[in-house]
């Protein structure tokens, strides 16, 4: 399916949005979703505009939907032919969840580094969604090109209430997998977002995570980036202690992704050579037991 991202009126549905996020900003850029509706009151949100039964077909105003496109669809959209990295078992699994789902997103949560960009382009493509990446949302709304420089001319504060914007206008929409920041799981109100589909935390060991960060340099991470000593061991100790602070948060997760446990069942315990494919079928049966479970449970 092919699918464009248009900003449109919001009107009800499903999983309709919540609220402005409570919290004033100290932002001297407006937060994302007040810079998107900036041309005409009431406010609007971004929509995905496609053929399937859950998109809106009312009319879109084509100066908005032009400038909506250039803003958003060069960006994260992530479409692209017939994978071959999935054999057809694998797309079956994507087949036998996706009623369950019933067109709800699918935010992938976990610390830097634990391959949410990597095994989310992999689902969105079995499943027939749209990918998206949530920090490059961000960049685009925020007007500069890299997360580093957002915590830097601004501050951490500044990108939390931009990515709570993002995360906000992404929950009215459908059909997509959401790749979301390391930290978007800290604020209880992106939860209240990002519960309007389903949650699935990647739980990485973390010297695997220094190992893979550390591979491609911490530059484009502010929170981990150092300028001197063992780039390993600095890594490590920061992923720590932030994972100390999150790991009840990620917890929250709908469904939660062990690469340990994978690797157990494939009876070794070395994560660095499971492949993304492996931990997004993983993925697949941990969103397919928690997606039958409440249906049983609502029969
Ligand atoms: N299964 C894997 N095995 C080895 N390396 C991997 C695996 N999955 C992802 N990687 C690598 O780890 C790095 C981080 O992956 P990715 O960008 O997908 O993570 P992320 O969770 O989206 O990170 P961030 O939140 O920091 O954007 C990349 O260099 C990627 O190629
Ligand atoms: O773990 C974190 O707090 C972050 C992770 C990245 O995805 C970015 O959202 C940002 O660098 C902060």
């Amino acid at each position: 399916m092919e699918a464009s991202v248009g900003i449109q009126r919001a009107r009800p549905r499903a999983w309709a949005g919540l609220d402005k996020p409570h919290g004033a900003s100290s932002a001297r850029v407006p937060p994302a979703s007040s810079r998107f509706a900036a041309e005409k009151p009431p406010p609007q949100r971004l929509v995905l505009q496609g053929t399937h039964p859950w998109t809106s077909t009312d009319p879109v105003r084509p100066a908005v939907l032009k400038k909506s496109i250039t803003l958003l669809t060069k960006l994260s959209y992530f479409r692209s032919g017939k994978s071959i990295l999935f054999g057809i078992g694998n797309n079956q699994k994507a087949q036998d969840v996706l009623p369950y789902l019933d067109g709800r997103c699918v935010y992938l949560v976990g610390m830097m580094g634990s391959g949410k960009t990597t095994v989310g382009k992999i689902l969105a493509e079995v499943l027939g969604y749209s990918f998206f990446d949530s920090d490059k949302l961000v960049e685009k709304a925020v007007g500069i090109s890299s997360v580093a420089e957002i915590f830097q001319l601004h501050s951490e504060a500044f990108f939390r209430d931009n990515e709570s914007e993002v995360l906000r206008d992404l929950s009215s929409m459908h059909r997509l997998v959401v790749a979301t920041g390391g930290g978007a799981v800290i604020r209880p109100i992106n939860w209240s977002f990002m519960k309007k589909g389903l949650t699935v935390w990647l739980d990485v060991p973390l010297d695997a995570l220094a190992r893979r960060i550390t591979a491609v340099g911490t530059a484009s991470r502010p929170l981990l980036h150092q300028e001197s000593g063992d780039p390993y061991a600095k890594a490590y100790a920061k992923l720590t202690s932030l994972f100390e602070q999150r790991m009840d948060s990620y917890a929250n997760a709908d469904a939660r992704v062990s690469l340990e446990h994978i690797a157990l069942k494939q009876g070794h315990n070395d994560v660095t050579i499971l492949t993304p494919s492996a931990i997004a079928i993983e993925a697949l049966l941990k969103m397919e037991s928690f997606l039958t479970e409440k249906a049983m449970v609502r029969k």
